[in-house]
């Protein structure tokens, strides 16, 4: 039986005539996190979109927990859990609704303990009861990912995630994520301009540029550039974009 959580295979998306996806083939398996790095427009949360079922492809297929995002919608989002974007939070309900609202339609009898229990860790607690629309950009990040983590979703989808996040709010969720992804309780995909992130959380690390995936580097080596002296991710990736080489 596969562990993979999500596969991708030879995708294709844009939006009408333009196409910004090509020939992208793409796996995360149980117990892996996987960074998403890539320049302004390269194309990232296209392919988030394209794997939560926000954006259909052009050709290709998108497989989560084993379902088409596409032809078997329903069963795939029911393995999903995704980030809703601040910006894309219902105003008007307190964060206590969109919780249960998710719940049910992710047919839970009830909000995860573990949920309830992050968001008082977040210091979401004495925001529960107020309507989203009064709530700072940061909150509503917190709250965007307790939607995403109800339910014991196989996949876990972020996009930016951490940006707004106070550094010991940022600590403690990807503590929270580590612990899930180590325990083999899901994958997880994050979209990120964070390099930090990217070197010291993910297992792997893929560089989309225009539209395609150029470059990938392995937990190896993630391990070797973590100590490395010479700039780490961060000149890995300026390399990889202004020569096309790896400079590991
Ligand atoms: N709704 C849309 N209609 C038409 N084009 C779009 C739409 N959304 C995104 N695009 C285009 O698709 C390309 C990829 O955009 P996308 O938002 O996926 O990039 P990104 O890598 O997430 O960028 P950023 O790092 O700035 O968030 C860009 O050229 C963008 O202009």
């Amino acid at each position: 039986m596969s562990d993979a959580v999500l596969e991708i295979s030879a995708l294709r998306a844009g939006y009408g005539e333009r196409v910004v996806l090509r020939d992208v083939d793409l796996r995360v398996a149980r117990g892996e996190w996987l960074a998403l790095l890539g320049a302004n427009g390269s194309g990232k949360s296209t392919l988030l979109d394209v794997c939560v079922g926000r954006l259909a492809p052009t050709s290709g297929t998108v497989r989560v927990g084993g379902h088409s995002i596409v032809t078997e919608a329903v069963a795939a989002k029911t393995k999903l859990g995704y980030a809703v974007a601040p910006e894309r939070l219902p105003p008007l309900l307190s964060a206590r609704e969109c919780l249960a609202v998710q719940a049910a339609a992710k047919r839970l009898a009830s909000i995860d303990a573990e949920v309830l229990e992050l968001a008082e860790a977040l210091r979401l607690a004495p925001w529960l009861d107020d309507a989203v629309a009064l709530m700072s950009y940061g909150t509503r990040q917190k709250l965007g990912v307790l939607l995403a983590l109800l339910g014991e979703p196989e996949l876990i989808v972020l996009d930016e995630t951490f940006n707004g996040l106070d550094p010991a709010s940022g600590l403690l969720l990807k503590r929270h994520l580590r612990a899930r992804v180590d325990a083999g309780r899901c994958g997880v995909l994050l979209a990120t301009h964070a390099l930090d992130i990217a070197e010291h959380w993910a297992d792997r690390v893929s560089l989309l540029h225009e539209g395609r995936l150029v470059h990938e580097w392995s937990r190896a080596e993630l391990e070797r550039l973590r100590v490395s002296r010479d700039g780490g991710l961060e000149a890995a990736l300026a390399e990889q974009l202004v020569t096309g080489k790896s400079a590991n």
